[in-house]
């Protein structure tokens, strides 16, 4: 598949941010910048030094282990709420996934541990949980950086309180000689926003606004942070939402992790009032995220390319 591998998305180092544990005024400010112009530009961007690479190996092993266990035990792991569950599909038969909700709170892991381990999986425990909380530290840090860029910071605390987050765990076998390539179909991530760590193996791909594929290649502990469609609604159409899609190549599996933030279906997912203007019309009627997803799932919205623009588009 033609893809365009010279091309690097923006690069942004976080081990400035802090120095002795609390942020550096002036580092924010650069790193501020550095964010909000990647996310308009690209949507998405590398988030370099957010966690050791002791850590991001502990986790890597931890996938494995998973993955590694009888398909009697993961399907163990049911949920009601998508993606929380073992999903296998024909639609995608190189991959499979698997997903702890609110992952920082000790209790899911636990329980989502000793459910695949009824013997006990310590480190498993102990990393995701380190991981987890790293993780939704850089989600808060990133979205406080596109609030205050917009001068929206008076709506980031109840905006973060109508959050829920999805930890998913990925693994996608190598497609056999006479299979496609295609790990995952090229699409937009509906959530807020998405936090992705890919292995050595490779095979992300992003879409430019000028329509070209980035193939990502970014450092071994590094994530991809990458802009959602509800994000963009809240913003009025302020960023840039990738298309993306995972292609397989060479013959070894792939490990990948999402840390997924998800609008609460307690409240709409509407623009701010101050994002909508002349110059900027509104763009999006307010919607509930559950029963968008009910159309995204069940009408053929995950087939269509622009499924929020179909069903909620002004
Ligand atoms: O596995 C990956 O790297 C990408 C996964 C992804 O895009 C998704 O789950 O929405
Ligand atoms: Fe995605």
């Amino acid at each position: 598949m033609a893809s365009e591998p010279l091309m690097q998305l923006p690069v942004i180092d976080f081990s400035r941010l802090k120095t002795n544990n609390s942020y550096d005024p002036s580092s924010w400010e650069s790193i501020k910048f550095d964010v909000f112009k990647a996310l308009q530009d690209y949507g998405c961007f590398e988030a370099k030094s957010v966690v050791s690479i002791e850590l991001q190996e502990s986790v890597n092993d931890a996938l494995k282990q998973l993955f590694d266990l009888p398909v009697e035990t993961k399907l163990q792991n049911t949920s009601e709420t998508a993606f929380h569950g073992y999903v296998r599909s024909p639609k995608v038969p190189l991959y499979e996934s698997m997903g702890i909700g609110n992952p920082f709170i000790p209790e899911n892991v636990d329980n989502f541990s000793d459910l695949m381990w009824p013997h006990g999986n310590p480190k498993f425990r102990e990393s995701i949980k380190t991981y987890s909380k790293k993780l939704r530290e850089l989600d808060e840090t990133v979205k406080k950086m596109v609030f205050e860029s917009l001068d929206l910071e008076k709506y980031f605390d109840e905006q973060m309180k109508s959050t829920n987050y999805l930890l998913k765990l990925m693994k996608y076998r190598a497609p056999d000689p006479n299979e496609s390539d295609i790990g995952l179909h090229t699409h937009t991530d509906t959530n807020i926003m998405t936090i992705l760590h890919q292995d050595e193996i490779g095979g992300l791909e992003i879409q430019t606004k000028n329509d070209e594929w980035i193939r990502v290649k970014v450092s071994p502990n590094s994530f991809v942070i990458v802009a959602g469609d509800t994000f963009n609604v809240w913003l009025n159409g302020r960023l840039h939402v990738p298309f993306h899609r995972v292609v397989m190549n060479g013959n070894r599996a792939r490990y990948s992790l999402g840390f997924f933030s998800v609008q609460k279906s307690s409240s709409l997912v509407k623009a701010f009032h101050k994002m909508v203007d002349e110059e900027h019309p509104l763009l999006y009627k307010p919607f509930n995220y559950g029963e968008f997803l009910k159309f995204f799932y069940k009408e053929g919205g995950i087939q269509s390319k622009f499924a929020l623009k179909t069903y909620c588009g002004v």
